[in-house]
């Protein structure tokens, strides 16, 4: 059993901060100021450019990859880390509408992330006039799956409401029309219990800044299952995913395995970070942090609705059925979450009208679920945002 309160002790939260955001941006692993400057002074300092090898810098990327690989039941060798999601999302759609070519349509749902959407809507333009994507309502994703469908593109877990998609059937499903899947896992990986292998997912990509805690601007992952990796052309093909880098070849040939998904130079110092924030994982089991989290997600929910009657439960009410996170919809939000965020209850507002709380186990507790709803009970009820005290306090967050 997971010992919640030796994990909360390995990071570093302000005083006097309820941290309910950690499902946008994780807060800082204790151990990682340490581990960057040992990178920093022992390795880039010292060693210099021999730090690729000496320190095993260019191999930091699989590494951590199959640590990340375990918490999302990836195969071991088959997740690569680097790049923005944005890119590990172009990158996937890329590789799967190749693998399709007779077909022309990506399918999302209208609740997606604005950038993965771009990013399909980009590569669709590059591609030609032919290419279309084709979003949905979340709930009409099944029955749009049809015969023209090239890929399915979704993320698991809705980043507003939280609502969560049913990646087995819905991956089942897909791949009964011909459909190839890319999931996105963005606000899953460190969440919930995911089981990629297990799903048949084809490809997945994610970010580590979250559930993670790899820090601002961490780089991303991507999954691609072992019967295509060594099959799919890498769309953004560049030196450190060809088969051998340093022989400086005038054209590429794709390196072997989920190699052929980097990119260019890994960032060593955000790995650095990325990896001493998995450390905390030799701690904690996914499934424990699943099953504490619904448990606070409750709570949240019922203090919300006993005493704050004026906002209306925005996420599945059926924690199976959501992420780590509780959304509420309030025609004040934006305001609201100002004035909590001064009283140093932080979550974040989502336009229109969302205000949303991420839940994560590893340094959150049933202490600071109660207080959180304290607070936004003080806000709501007393309209502290109209309070000249609270308008001066109120920074953009
Ligand atoms: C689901 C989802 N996809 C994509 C992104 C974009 O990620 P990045 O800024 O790393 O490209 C985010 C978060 O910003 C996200 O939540
Ligand atoms: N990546 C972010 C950033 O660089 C700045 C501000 C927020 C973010 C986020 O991660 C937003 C997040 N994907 C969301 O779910 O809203």
């Amino acid at each position: 059993m997971t010992d919640f309160a030796a994990t909360k002790a390995m990071f570093h939260l302000p005083d006097d901060a309820t941290y309910l955001d950690g499902n946008s941006l994780g807060p800082l692993p204790k151990a990682a100021p340490k581990r960057l400057a040992r990178t920093m002074q022992d390795e880039w300092g010292e060693m210099l450019i021999t730090g690729w090898n000496k320190a095993g810098w260019m191999g930091m990327p699989t590494e951590i990859g199959d640590r990340i690989g375990k918490l999302i039941g990836a195969e071991p060798g088959h997740v690569v880390l680097g790049d923005t999601l944005s890119i590990k999302v172009y990158q996937a759609l890329a590789s799967a509408l190749e693998m399709n070519p007779k077909r022309r349509v990506i399918l999302s749902d209208n609740g997606n992330f604005p950038s993965d959407l771009y990013m399909a809507e980009g590569l669709c333009k590059t591609l030609g006039s032919d290419f279309e994507l084709r979003t949905v309502k979340p709930e009409d994703v099944e029955n749009s799956l049809s015969s023209d469908v090239a890929v399915l593109m979704l993320t698991e877990v809705d980043y507003r409401t939280g609502r969560l998609h049913d990646m087995n059937a819905l991956t089942a499903e897909a791949q009964a029309h011909g459909i190839i899947t890319v999931w996105d896992l963005a606000h899953s990986a460190g969440a919930l219990p995911v089981d990629v292998a297990g799903a048949n997912a084809d490809f997945a990509v994610g970010c580590t800044y979250k559930y993670l805690n790899s820090g601002p601007g961490g780089p991303a992952f991507i999954y691609v299952a072992p019967r295509h990796v060594n099959k799919v052309r890498p769309a953004l093909s560049g030196w450190l995913g060809h088969e051998a880098p340093f022989e400086f070849d005038l054209s590429y040939r794709p390196g072997s395995g989920i190699e052929r998904m980097r990119v260019g130079t890994p960032p060593i110092l955000q790995l650095a970070a990325l990896e001493a924030a998995m450390d905390v994982w030799d701690s904690a089991n996914i499934h424990d942090v699943r099953a504490q989290s619904i448990k606070l997600c409750d709570q949240f929910i019922a203090g919300v609705e006993a005493s704050c009657p004026e906002l209306t439960l925005a996420s599945p009410r059926d924690g199976t059925a959501r992420g780590s996170q509780v959304s509420f919809r309030f025609e004040n939000g934006y305001a609201a979450m100002q004035a909590l965020i001064v009283r140093g209850v932080i979550g974040d507002f989502r336009a229109p009208d969302i205000m949303r709380f991420g839940f994560t186990p590893l340094y959150i507790d049933e202490a600071d679920v109660a207080r959180a709803v304290d607070v936004l009970t003080d806000v709501t009820m007393n309209r502290l945002w109209d309070t000249p005290e609270y308008k001066m306090r109120a920074r953009v967050t």
